[in-house]
């Protein structure tokens, strides 16, 4: 009997548990008892008093594992999801995403951020890294939610909608360190945009604000060739001999996309041990390219996986990020064996959370760690039989697959249905910032994805 002094307050049981941990251990017929906000004891079913438990989750035979976690998103982009689709980035951004995002608020941040976390609870994340405008509204969102987030207010070398100039920038960036310090879920970090959009001051700034509080920065770097070029013709290098020329990267940089990388570049950011978060399903959606994964994590770098915002994706399901970061570089390197089905959930469990500075508190079922465990449900036509859970997992696996969802201790999703809030208000809410979008300008006469040349409509 595993020693139970104190009556757990979750036991969850009767599944196959995937802990994730260093040894990929799997336990057939497994439970995890929960006390607090942590995993106190995973092991074999029969070794635990299920009846002294104050509350217990039934896995019913499925699969229960470490909640997946979104290492690069713009959560509140909900408010324009299929606003615009079917261009390259920077048409995107400057003839649809900046105009609509001109009218945004603190208040419509909350409702974007509040529907994606809906999203992403639903569908088995436990945990996102967000980079936006507002972000004290998103963290707000994300603790009202009770999810757990790694928030960072975007700084560039433009005036921004919230705080104006970039000191005032700096400003809302310590103001958010300081308020959120002790908060059991959110952590701050600091996000220059990206080298594109910042001088070496901002970023040079922003690296001292990492290093002083220990936290993360989060920065898009080499999204597109184009903007590899582009910093080429400005500062003469690679964004990635850039950024360590001026001296910001570190353990704590999480460099979001890196596509147009060279080999000297990745060797670079190994150096620094820097983390990378690996978009593939936005870089498929612009257009970007392919990020040379399999020869980042030959080189020993830590990659990790995001959506990246809900307009560039465009959705907020892990699973779909998973199964096209398996089939993207086996398709590009028209070789069937890189990235493998464990590497890839990997990707989006312990590796996403050691990327963020959070290896010791998420990514894996581990006594000690923070209780973000979800529960699949595998009684479904399209994951019977199961052979090997990890390829079920990557391959077969959504989203809607997710029976239960517990974060920091607390069940959010019980059988399916979001507990934590009324998703159905937030709807609502999002229908009325929807409505004044369409206001704002005739969207669909730019629009090229309406079909109509093929005679679709
Ligand atoms: C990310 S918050 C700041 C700013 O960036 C815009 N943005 C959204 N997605 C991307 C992307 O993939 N690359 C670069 N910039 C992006 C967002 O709309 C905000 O204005
Ligand atoms: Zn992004």
């Amino acid at each position: 009997m595993v020693d139970l002094q104190d009556r757990p307050d979750l036991l969850v049981v009767n599944g196959t548990v995937l802990t994730m941990d260093e040894h990929g251990t799997v336990i057939q017929n497994g439970a995890v008892a929960v006390s607090g906000d942590s995993i106190r004891s995973v092991g074999p079913a029969e070794k635990f008093n299920i009846k002294g438990a104050a509350r217990i989750i039934d896995a019913n035979g499925g699969i229960i594992m470490p909640g997946l976690i979104n290492t690069h998103t713009h959560a509140a982009m909900t408010c324009f999801r299929g606003l615009a689709d079917d261009m390259d980035l920077m048409t995107w951004l400057n003839e649809y995403i900046f105009p609509a995002e001109a009218r945004l608020s603190h208040e419509r941040v909350y409702t974007g951020a509040m529907l994606a976390c809906a999203e992403m609870m639903l569908s088995g994340t436990t945990c996102f890294a967000d980079m936006y405008l507002f972000e004290d509204a998103v963290a707000q969102a994300a603790a009202r939610a009770g999810m757990r987030a790694v928030a960072g207010e975007v700084l560039y070398d433009f005036d921004s909608p919230n705080y104006g100039s970039i000191d005032k920038g700096f400003d809302y960036t310590l103001e958010l360190i300081d308020r959120w310090r002790n908060d059991p879920l959110i952590t701050i970090a600091v996000e220059p945009h990206s080298p594109y959009l910042c001088a070496p001051d901002l970023l040079r700034r922003a690296a001292a604000i990492s290093e002083e509080h220990e936290i993360p920065m989060i920065v898009h770097v080499a999204e597109t060739a184009g903007e590899a070029e582009q910093i080429r013709k400005t500062h003469g290098k690679s964004p990635v001999a850039h950024l360590a020329d001026i001296g910001v990267l570190s353990p704590r940089f999480l460099a979001c996309h890196c596509v147009a990388v060279s080999q000297e570049d990745i060797d670079l950011l190994r150096a620094h041990d820097v983390k990378v978060s690996h978009n593939p399903e936005s870089n498929m959606k612009l257009a970007s390219g392919i990020a040379p994964v399999p020869a980042m994590q030959a080189a020993g770098l830590c990659v990790a996986l995001g959506t990246d915002g809900p307009t560039s994706n465009n959705n907020l399901d892990m699973f779909m990020e998973m199964d096209a970061a398996a089939k993207i570089h086996k398709v590009s390197q028209m070789d069937p064996t890189v990235m493998d089905a464990g590497t890839v959930l990997r990707m989006a469990t312990i590796d996403a959370a050691s990327a963020l500075g959070l290896g010791n508190v998420t990514g894996s079922v581990e006594p000690g760690k923070k209780a973000d465990i979800i529960v699949i449900d595998t009684h479904k036509p399209h994951l019977t039989p199961m052979y090997n859970i990890c390829s079920h997992l990557v391959y077969a696996a959504g989203g809607a697959d997710v029976q239960h969802v517990v974060i920091n201790g607390v069940p959010v999703v019980d059988d399916g249905r979001l507990v934590s809030f009324d998703a159905e208000a937030v709807m609502e809410q999002m229908e009325q910032i929807a409505a004044e979008i369409r206001g704002l300008h005739d969207w669909t006469a730019k629009r090229a994805n309406t079909g109509a040349k093929a005679g679709k409509e």
